[in-house]
């Protein structure tokens, strides 16, 4: 059974300290995971936060052993001695070929999915990678896929579920728009980026969640969703004409509504996600209801990836103090996937 891997992001954030947090613990998930990171790195967090972890190298193809307080690491060497919580541009292309290394096992089968921790999107840009904005759209780029949808959910809308489910409905969020200025936002709503965003989100709720027929809830890029165009015309003009026409390809949609209203328990009872228009749209209230007990996913890829729902926290670096329940549930969210794929395959 091929590993999940989890990449380590930014050295000298938290993304180090949670996965040896999962180590020293021995995390178990349906399916062997190592980490893809520098072997020398490990070891010195550890020692920093004085977790009890051996930490193996583990050669191409070899399956890591499982248990508590081993590491199985795919060697990747930081280009510059690391300083927990300060950046250094140096290490921007150690991140990026770790990454690079989990994609490509990913989608040549030696590894069944990938988790990442958490990078830093700043010093990456600054040590000249112009480009980069995030995850989401390298892995768009690196899978060669036009089009792929960031979506969040708490703990407890993860997982695929039978109709008789009684428990909490938990929240899902998906972004029309990822990282983008705020100025630019509204004209990157077109017609055809919202019905792409849309028809990836209807297929894998279908593919990846089992929802038989998805009801999506369509946030308004305005406040009160335009108000009738007195407050904004993208809702008249771009948003409703493009659900109007989607609905007649049979996808359910509810919208544009107001965000700020969309937002409350009576709304959210219905549906089983919401699509926001621009990130602190959604993930605001995401945060709000369930901070380090969600994780996120990158829907329309040919391979697995979920993710943390925080970031690189470098205040808490080698402190002890970073909670590893978000990418716990992003690597049990990474296993389900895997095996659910592999099944349907
Ligand atoms: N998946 C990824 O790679 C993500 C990366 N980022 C990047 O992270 C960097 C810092 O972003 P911020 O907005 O400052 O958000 P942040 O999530 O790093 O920190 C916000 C606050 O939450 C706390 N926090 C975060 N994770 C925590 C954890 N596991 N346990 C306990 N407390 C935790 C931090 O100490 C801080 O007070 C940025 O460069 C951003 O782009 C942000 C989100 C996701
Ligand atoms: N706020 C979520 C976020 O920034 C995640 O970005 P990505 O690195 O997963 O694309």
């Amino acid at each position: 059974m091929s590993p999940l891997v989890i990449t380590a992001g930014e050295p000298a954030g938290i993304g180090p300290d949670l996965i040896l947090q999962l180590a020293a613990e021995g995390h178990e998930v349906a399916r062997p995971w190592l980490a893809v990171g520098d072997p020398a790195l490990f070891r010195q967090r550890a020692a920093r936060l004085g977790l009890a972890v051996e930490v193996v190298s583990l050669a191409d193809g070899e399956t890591p052993v499982m248990a508590p307080g081993r590491l199985s690491v795919w060697p990747v060497a930081l280009r510059s001695a690391c300083q927990p919580g300060r950046l250094a541009t140096a290490n921007a292309d150690y991140v990026l070929e770790s990454l690079d290394l989990a994609i490509a096992a990913c989608r040549e089968g030696r590894a069944s999915a990938m988790v990442t921790a958490p990078l830093h999107k700043g010093v990456i840009i600054e040590a000249g990678h112009a480009g980069f904005t995030g995850h989401t759209e390298y892995l768009r780029d690196a899978c060669g896929v036009d089009d792929v949808v960031m979506m969040l959910a708490t703990d407890d809308a993860l997982h695929a579920r039978s109709p008789s489910w009684q428990g909490s409905p938990g929240l899902r969020v998906a972004l029309a728009t990822t990282h983008l200025p705020l100025r630019e936002v509204a004209d990157a709503i077109t017609p055809a980026s919202l019905g792409r965003v849309l028809r990836i989100l209807d297929h894998d709720l279908r593919h990846d969640f089992g929802i038989a027929r998805p009801r999506i809830a369509v946030c308004g890029l305005n406040p009160h969703a335009g108000e009738d165009g007195h407050l904004g015309r993208e809702e008249l003009e771009v948003i409703a004409p493009t659900l109007d026409a989607l609905r007649g390809e049979g996808l359910i949609l509810d919208g544009p509504l107001p965000a700020d209203t969309l937002f409350t328990p009576r709304h959210l009872a219905d549906v089983d996600a919401v699509l926001a228009m621009y990130h602190d749209q959604g993930l605001a209230v995401l945060k709000y209801a369930g901070f380090g007990r969600g994780a996120n996913l990158t829907l329309g890829l040919p391979i697995v990836r979920t993710s943390v729902d925080h970031g690189t926290a470098l205040d808490l670096a080698a402190s002890g103090r970073a909670d590893a329940g978000s990418l716990a549930v992003a690597l049990n969210l990474a296993a389900e996937m895997a095996a659910a794929r592999a099944a349907s395959a």
